[in-house]
């Protein structure tokens, strides 16, 4: 995916960084004044058509860079253009051209229904009648919407809702979806619906995404090109492949047996925590779960089992031991 490499620059940033001012208080009537450099100095460019996954730990920096992106936060120094919009001069210029999903939090309207919401977006953005039809029509078949237009927001469940406010953010066509989050505390099925409707936005429409994650099956499965950030510095920029050749990861085998047990021994495999009858086992993520499910079937009383895949934060330190 990601249709970028050569095409127009959308997205720009030179040396752009952002510096909060944060009192603490020390005692009584003391306070101490010090300064958090969110963003310092990071320079991008993302073209037109690229789906960017931009990852790091943490108080990283990746919120304040999206908010900056929107017009939300205004830079400390450096320089930042949007489709050639400086966004903190002309936020609503740029509002028109971009979406953004907070995954944390929803921009829809919480007591009414959803296609209220849908309806007050279209005034505030003031869009033709044929284009909002065409794409609510796309949003409500392809995120599944149907059913719920007609509930309250406060009453659908968290993808559902996710579903609803990634449409509410593509009903005046913008050129960037800006996306933090987006499948935080999803289920799997809810994960995966969200994930192909991105992938088809970007292919169908050539929609350009900058997206933040802890989940790296969003990376995986979305992004051809990533960027690391660790306070506020940009440490990698490039293919996920680049990444992963850093270091090969482990995955996890969690075992739920039916009584305790000593730690299980297999070739391969090593037992990185035991809690009463549940085991956890790291193999290597490039190996197959299959025969390790199938041996520890066969030798211990089995009662249940899940493999869990390495996460974002798991990568990154490898990142930093590769190096060290
Ligand atoms: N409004 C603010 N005032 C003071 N400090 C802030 C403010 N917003 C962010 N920070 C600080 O800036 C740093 C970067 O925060 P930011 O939210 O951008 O990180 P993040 O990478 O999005 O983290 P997370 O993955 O936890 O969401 C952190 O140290 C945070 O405490």
């Amino acid at each position: 995916m990601g249709r970028g490499g050569g095409g127009d620059v959308l997205i720009e940033l030179d040396g752009v960084r952002k510096v909060f001012d944060v009192r603490r208080r020390t005692g009584l009537l003391r306070r101490e004044k010090r300064q958090v450099k969110a963003v310092d100095g990071i320079s991008f460019t993302v073209a037109r058509g690229e789906v960017v996954g931009y990852i790091g730990p943490n108080g990283a920096g990746k919120s304040t860079t999206i908010k900056m992106l929107t017009g939300i936060l205004t830079p400390s120094g450096g320089r930042l253009r949007v489709a050639g919009i400086d966004p903190a001069r002309e936020r609503t210029r740029l509002a028109h051209r971009i979406g953004v999903v907070f995954g944390q939090r929803t921009t829809l309207w919480w007591d009414l229904p959803l296609k209220d919401s849908y309806g007050l977006m279209r005034r505030m953005y003031r869009i033709p009648d044929d284009r909002y039809r065409r794409n609510l029509g796309r949003c409500v078949e392809q995120l599944d919407l149907g059913d719920l237009l007609d509930v309250p927001v406060r009453q659908l469940s968290l993808g559902q809702r996710m579903r609803g406010d990634i449409a509410a953010a593509l009903l005046h066509d913008p050129e960037v979806l800006y996306l933090d989050e987006p499948t935080i505390g999803l289920d799997v099925v809810s994960k995966a619906k969200v994930r192909g409707f991105l992938r088809e936005l970007n292919a169908e429409l050539g929609t350009t995404v900058l997206l933040t994650t802890h989940d790296l099956q969003d990376i995986e499965q979305l992004c051809e090109r990533v960027m690391v950030i660790d306070h506020g510095r940009l440490m990698y920029d490039g293919p996920l492949g680049g990444l992963h050749t850093v270091g090969e990861g482990e995955r996890t085998l969690v075992v739920d047996l039916e009584t305790e047990h000593p730690p299980i021994d297999l070739p391969g495999t090593r037992t990185v925590k035991v809690e009463g009858p549940r085991q956890w086992l790291a193999f290597p993520a490039a190996e197959s779960a299959a025969p390790l499910v199938a041996a520890v079937a066969e030798r211990y009383p089995l009662l249940d089992l899940s493999v869990r895949e390495p996460d974002i934060e798991d990568v990154i330190a490898r990142m930093y031991a590769g190096r060290g």
